[in-house]
């Protein structure tokens, strides 16, 4: 089934970042974000009557520069913070972090090429450059969270990150649902990570479709094969539109 096929005006379309929309980059800072891509979106919102939005585990304002003049809602940080359809802010409550910011900054400074990136309620370790340190980092990272209150480790692609425990895509999704433009319409969710399975387990329950972007085990019925797939898909799903209402 393709996402023409499956994208209709009542869906509500859900989109992962890292790995779904962009390729994924060899740093957090290098991705590259497509110039086509900010059009299809565009076209997307607006066939969707507003209802798409980005999950993601980077913060809002990251997702904001990736896709400036673009603005849409978004859940960050792995849903602790959400612009809603209206532009209201929700923040989830956070945790101290700072017991996992000095485990992983220490390890970081006896690593060269290990990555902390501090964000608001959540702290990741990225070992893409040190994909040897994987179980270092992986065991020190949740020493420090089983250390601390409130955080939970959730492992990513050449990424460990300590993070709010409450703080999860498929709770963000059901938020967004539960609001205009997203009420009543069919979920539909798209990603490539470990990170996304929440996400796509709760919009399959919620008669909604789960689509991963790759390889690997996932609980989603669907696939997509890369990035440009996901772009070429979309952009056929909008020419069907166009066929459709013509
Ligand atoms: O939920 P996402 O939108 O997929 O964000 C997940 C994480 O993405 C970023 O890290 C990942 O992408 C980097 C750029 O391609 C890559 O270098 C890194 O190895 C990946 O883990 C971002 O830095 C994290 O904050 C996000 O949680």
């Amino acid at each position: 089934m393709t996402l023409a096929e499956i994208l209709h005006p009542s869906c509500a379309l859900f989109l992962d970042f890292d790995g779904t929309m962009v390729d994924i980059a060899p740093h957090p800072d290098a991705v590259h974000v497509p110039e086509p891509l900010l059009a299809v979106l565009q076209e997307v919102k607006d066939y969707l009557q507003g209802a798409v939005a980005v999950i993601s585990g980077r913060p809002i304002a990251q997702i904001d520069e990736y896709l400036r003049p673009l603005v849409l809602s978004v859940a960050g940080v792995h849903g602790a913070e959400r612009r809603g359809g209206d532009g209201t802010l929700h923040l989830l409550d956070t945790h101290p972090l700072d017991h996992v910011v000095e485990a992983a900054c220490a390890l970081a400074s006896r690593h060269p090429g290990l990555l902390v990136e501090n964000k608001r309620g959540s702290i990741a370790l990225h070992y893409r450059q040190r994909p040897e340190l994987e179980a270092l980092c992986l065991a020190t990272m949740q020493q420090a969270v089983d250390e601390s209150r409130g955080l939970a480790l959730m492992r990513g692609k050449m990424v460990a990150e300590a993070k709010p425990g409450g703080a999860s895509k498929g709770h963000a999704i059901e938020d967004f649902l539960a609001e205009p433009p997203f009420a009543g319409r069919t979920p539909v969710f798209i990603g490539d990570d470990v990170t996304d399975e929440a996400g796509f387990s709760t919009v399959q329950r919620l008669g909604g479709v789960g689509i991963k972007v790759g390889e690997g085990e996932s609980v989603a019925r669907r696939r997509l094969a890369s990035p440009a797939t996901l772009r070429q898909e979309l952009e056929a799903a909008l020419a069907a539109r166009s066929t459709r209402t013509a």
